[in-house]
């Protein structure tokens, strides 16, 4: 209970930047509509008591005054209660949009090994699905629960002529709604983290029929039946949990409502034999039985809002706590690489695995030299580069670049020297210009980097072709836009990485998806854009290692050979054994002709 408090004023205390006049003037409309239905109770009483004293004399005055004072109550009510509904509107959004973005921030900062954690994204899903509840709604909440007590106080205060039992049976029943509906509260959340990675994979399956990169696949494998089976299971074991939740929680406030009613009956029972009845008294009493009955209900709500609330807010909290990529004032900017990168004695598991993916590795890379690093499939090659873009940085060993750890560098300041093209990059719904720029927003089509870029990566004819040339919007599901094909879409990630113009390039895999042809004119342009700067070149195609420096082979996590294409091929090595590989079927064909 203390540690939902806790996390409710925390809450408040974050949303304090968004208090503006509409907030003020939300909770200034609150405490009049705590008023205005008493007054009305009390006008309510005059007129009972007016009523037989007029119908009796014939004179309407006083009754007439009374009965224009009501209605123009009940007036401002509804004025009130329609203005704090458009004020709720506009706060809403507002307050939504605000977490929202609190989120994004995080999420775009916190280390890469959580993302990959199973547990992060379920608790992701219940943000998702919690988080509208956080901003706003939890004010309103928290100002209605302070609302209906105001003007149950009042009431008591206006009804405190009726006998005490009456109060005690309120009292029962709001307790009983309390104590109910906080039981059933903490059984959902159970329920929901319970079946939320069931949820997330029926969610991921039935994505997949509307999923445009995999929509080929499923028809030609004919997976549609596979994929609703296994959906269906998973959907069916999710609504079996909720649909027996439902039913108790239907049982258990059924049950409650028959028990409100009973003790509803015994408080009128009450009323009729131990107070003294006028007309004034018996109107004050039905109506502020039905009053109270809605206030305490609207308590209850609030309350019971404010609990469910106080459930999911500590999993916001926890993920404002995820670790992020270190940006602490006191870590060193990188001002550019000068001497090189060593990689001392480092081995490396995944944060999510006990196995060492890299190991023992050992590495020297000068400025201004270009390396490849060749292996078979799951060698390590990637992995590696990951660590050296301080993506990964639970490593044991060393990287050092120009004499200092890479821990102690500040890792935003690093990445403006990187341009990389990492295996799987972005196609996004953007122009092809802003797919090539991002956030080095460049100016417009004629802009020299612009230009420069898409020659190098051969990108410049097919670009002439589309409607839009570089305005065209890529991504056919939005409107106007258009797709392109795996090559062309690789040399927009080339482009990407040369526009950045950085001196330091990554690229890995840059020519899987190209044709022989225009590799060759890629390998001019890569050659040409690589002069000056430091560069790996992750391949399994190994024509581009004659041109490299040198050849960095690795096997099974570890670095089993480096040295140049000439030395590796005379050493008769590992290296050798993969180019003859691929070069016997050039020549083998050759041959067969
Ligand atoms: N996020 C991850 N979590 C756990 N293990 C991973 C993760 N990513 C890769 N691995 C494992 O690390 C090993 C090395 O993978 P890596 O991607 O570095 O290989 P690679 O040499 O780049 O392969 P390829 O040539 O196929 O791209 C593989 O055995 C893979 O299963």
């Amino acid at each position: 209970m203390k540690r939902s408090l806790h996390h409710l004023f925390c809450m408040i205390i974050m949303l304090k930047p968004l208090f503006s006049w509409k907030v003020y003037l939300f909770i200034v409309i609150l405490g009049m509509l705590a008023f205005l239905p008493n007054i009305q109770l009390i006008v309510t009483e005059h007129i009972g008591n007016a009523l037989p004293y007029s119908i009796q004399q014939g004179q309407y005055g006083e009754l007439i005054v009374l009965l224009v004072i009501q209605a123009g109550i009940f007036a401002l009510i509804q004025i009130l209660i329609a203005g704090n509904r458009m004020l709720e509107k506009q706060l809403n959004s507002h307050f939504k949009c605000y977490l929202q973005e609190i989120v994004h921030k995080k999420m775009s900062r916190v280390k890469i090994s959580l993302i990959e954690r199973a547990d992060v994204h379920n608790q992701m899903m219940t943000l998702s699905n919690t988080l509208p509840s956080f901003g706003f709604p939890l004010l309103m909440n928290f100002f209605n629960f302070a609302k209906s007590i105001l003007s149950i106080s009042i009431m008591l205060y206006v009804m405190r002529n009726i006998h005490v039992s009456v109060l005690i049976i309120i009292a029962t029943v709001s307790f009983l709604n309390v104590f109910i509906v906080r039981k059933y509260y903490h059984r959902q959340l159970q329920i929901y983290l319970q079946a939320s990675e069931d949820s997330r994979k029926a969610e991921y399956l039935s994505g997949l029929f509307t999923d445009r990169e995999l929509a080929s696949e499923v028809r030609m494998f004919q997976l549609n039946q596979f994929i609703i089976s296994k959906w269906k299971t998973l959907f069916t074991n999710v609504e079996k949990l909720q649909v027996q939740f439902k039913n108790k929680q239907e049982l258990l406030y059924g049950s409650l409502q028959i028990i409100t009613q009973v003790l509803q009956l015994v408080m009128l029972i009450i009323l009729v034999l131990f107070t003294s009845f006028t007309v004034g008294t018996y109107m004050l009493v039905t109506q502020g039985l039905l009053h109270l009955q809605n206030t305490a209900h609207e308590l209850v709500e609030s309350f019971n809002r404010l609990q469910e609330t106080s459930i999911y807010l500590p999993s916001f909290f926890e993920i404002l706590q995820f670790e992020e990529e270190s940006e602490e004032p006191h870590l060193i900017q990188f001002g550019g690489l000068n001497q090189g990168i060593k990689v001392q004695n480092m081995s490396f598991k995944y944060p999510n695995s006990e196995r060492y993916v890299l190991q023992q590795i050992n590495l020297t890379l000068h400025k201004g030299e270009k390396v490849a690093i060749v292996g078979h499939n799951g060698s390590g090659k990637t992995s590696l580069v990951k660590c050296l873009l301080g993506l990964y940085d639970q490593y044991e060993g060393e990287i050092v670049i120009d004499d200092v750890s890479l821990h102690g560098y500040d890792k935003n300041s690093f990445r403006k020297h990187i341009a990389v093209l990492l295996q799987t990059y972005g196609k996004y719904p953007m122009s092809v210009q802003e797919n090539i720029w991002l956030n080095n927003e460049g100016d417009g089509r004629n802009d020299p980097k612009l230009q420069k870029a898409t020659q190098l990566s051969d990108s410049q004819d097919f670009i002439n072709t589309l409607p839009h040339l570089m305005e065209t919007q890529l991504n056919p599901i939005f409107d106007d836009g258009m797709d392109l094909s795996g090559g062309q879409w690789q040399k927009i990630g080339l482009a990407r990485a040369y526009y950045r113009n950085a001196d330091i390039v990554i690229l890995d895999e840059p020519t899987a998806a190209i044709d022989p042809l225009a590799e060759d004119r890629l390998f001019q342009g890569m050659l040409a854009h690589l002069t000056n700067k430091t560069a790996i070149i992750l391949t399994h195609r190994l024509g581009i290692c004659r041109w490299v420096d040198k050849i960095v082979v690795m096997d099974g996590g570890r670095i089993v050979e480096i040295g140049s294409h000439d030395k590796l091929i005379n050493e008769g090595s590992y290296y050798k054994e993969m180019y003859d590989s691929q070069l016997k079927w050039y020549v083998n064909a050759t041959v067969a002709k």
